[in-house]
């Protein structure tokens, strides 16, 4: 056996020589343009040390203040174009889908067995076939017939808040109620109120994979192949320890709830879902080869598991944006709540009628989505920062400076341009999130049932003085959600809390 000194002394020489090989070779303009602008470059690393690898979307947005809105840098010999505005990232996106829909084959994610997720897929026949088959259950109009589920989940959330509602408790709930939605839609699963077993395994594999999914630390990987020999000891690679964890995190997540839905068809008692609808017409299904029906399984068994971990952290850390945005903007709940009072009266609850007739939040100027931070896609490296690209105070987007009239136009009306689908978070061209039509029923459910029911505001001390709460956010690699806060969470009308229990 090779001693272990020799192997990392090899590797970190290899490693040097190609670093410096790296940095000398710069590849070539092949149009004859010239590059955008960047920051200058060190000789071998590149931009590697201006990154803030915690916050690296405050990089790019200094960035974007220095160098304007598309962003030249170069990472230890890989280019990088950064586009730091969703008016360049539409124009690319949307209208050259064709070209820029690609996604790098990353070997982190192969490590990790994660390769196979809808959001990580090249823009091949196999993410063709991923796509094809969310759109049959999350396509706008198939989105909005599950309204009363969105609804009876949307009560089964307040009924948890009011038992506990200590952060770490709010965040289990809403990350119950974005799970339990997700696993009745795809697998026609009814996830228990606490600690479910599925809901819970995909959400620690959505952990792992907002450790490890960070570009930068791809790009480290994928350009200097030899580091994956490195031990998980060796400083920066501890991430190494999680890979057999996460490989068998993913086996289950794939194939448990894909098999609970199995079992059930079988015997005739599934509700109808993504999965049951899929293998209801597999076994009609006599054209298809064996071997062709696998293919479609295999992507079937993918595509529902993406569902999961691409719609659960996002709504859930989506939500718990608002309920902070409420205790910081008291004034903006009181009245968002008076409109709720004003249209549906003072016991009852509202429902998807009401919704033309709220416009302070009709389709969320109350909420806007920020939890995703980061997406890479193929043509010499493209990165676009979502959280950069709202986070600007000229940006009508921008969540930091909490204002739901921005999305109202001068006479109070709705402003369609600001409709949530169309917000920046949800990507761009072929790759736009094929959930969002999901996500904005379910999070307007949720909203409207929160403020119709309950009264959030700043907590108080033994001495009875208000908790100061910040506002911070975690950093992450592919997602963050607002660190810990205290709030109170009373119930403001126990007529509607009463035909919300009896609705349950
Ligand atoms: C507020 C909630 C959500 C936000 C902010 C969000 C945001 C995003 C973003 C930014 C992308 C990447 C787009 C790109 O790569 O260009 C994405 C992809 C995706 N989202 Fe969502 N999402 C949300 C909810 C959901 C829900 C509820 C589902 C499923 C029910 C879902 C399913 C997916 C899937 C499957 C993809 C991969 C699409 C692809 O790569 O082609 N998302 N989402």
């Amino acid at each position: 056996m090779l001693d272990l000194t020799v192997i990392i002394v090899g590797a970190v020489s290899v490693t040097t020589v190609l670093l410096i090989w790296k940095s000398l070779y710069r590849s070539t303009n092949l149009s004859g343009l010239p590059l955008p602008p960047g920051p200058p470059q060190l000789p071998l690393l590149g931009n590697l040390l201006d990154i803030n690898t915690t916050e690296p979307w405050t990089t790019y947005t200094a960035w974007r203040e220095k160098y304007g809105e598309i962003v030249y840098s170069r990472l230890l010999g890989q280019d990088y174009i950064i586009i730091n505005s969703a008016r360049v990232a539409k124009a690319l996106l949307d209208q050259r889908s064709s070209k820029y829909s690609g996604r790098p084959i990353s070997s982190i994610q192969k490590n990790f067995s994660v390769d196979w997720m809808t959001g990580f897929v090249d823009y091949t026949d196999e993410l063709k076939l991923h796509r094809k088959l969310f759109h049959q259950t999350l396509r706008s109009e198939a989105a909005a017939k599950y309204q009363d589920l969105y609804l009876r989940k949307a009560r089964e959330l307040i009924s948890n808040i009011l038992v506990n509602s200590d952060h770490e408790k709010l965040r289990d709930h809403l990350k119950t109620f974005a799970g339990s939605l997700v696993m009745a839609v795809t697998y026609g699963y009814e996830a228990a109120l606490e600690n479910d077993p599925f809901v819970t395994r995909v959400s620690e594999l959505t952990d792992i994979i907002n450790v490890l999914a960070s570009p930068e630390r791809e790009a480290l990987v994928d350009a200097f192949p030899i580091l994956h020999h490195l031990p998980a000891w060796f400083p920066g690679f501890g991430y190494k320890r999680l890979i057999p964890y996460c490989q068998q995190l993913v086996q289950e997540v794939r194939n448990a709830p894909f098999e609970y839905t199995r079992k059930e068809v079988v015997n005739g008692t599934a509700s109808h879902s993504m999965v049951s609808d899929f293998l209801q017409n597999q076994m009609d299904d006599s054209e298809n080869s064996s071997e062709q029906k696998a293919d479609l399984e295999r992507a079937m068994k993918a595509t529902a598991a993406s569902v999961f971990v691409g719609g659960a952290e996002s709504t859930s850390s989506t939500l718990l944006t608002f309920m902070l945005a409420m205790v910081l903007y008291p004034q903006v709940q009181e009245r968002a709540c008076a409109e709720i009072d004003a249209v549906v009266g003072g016991t009852r609850l509202p429902n998807f009628d009401d919704r033309p007739s709220l416009p302070f939040y009709r389709r969320q100027c109350m909420v806007r989505p920020k939890s995703r931070l980061l997406r890479m896609y193929t043509v010499s490296l493209i990165l676009i920062p979502f959280r950069g690209m709202s986070h600007t105070s000229s940006d009508p987007n921008d969540v930091d400076h909490f204002n739901p009239d921005r999305h109202l136009s001068v006479d109070g009306k709705y402003s369609p341009a600001s409709a949530f689908i169309v917000d920046p978070a949800f990507g761009f061209g072929r790759r736009i999130c094929a959930g969002r039509f999901f996500a904005e029923g379910s999070i307007w459910a949720a909203i409207v049932t929160v403020l119709s029911v309950l009264r959030i505001a700043k907590a108080r001390d033994a001495q009875g003085k208000e908790i100061e709460v910040k506002g911070d956010f975690t950093t992450g690699a592919s997602t963050i959600h607002p660190v810990e806060f205290s709030c109170s969470i009373t119930s403001r009308s126990p007529e509607r809390e009463s035909s919300l229990r009896m609705d349950l």
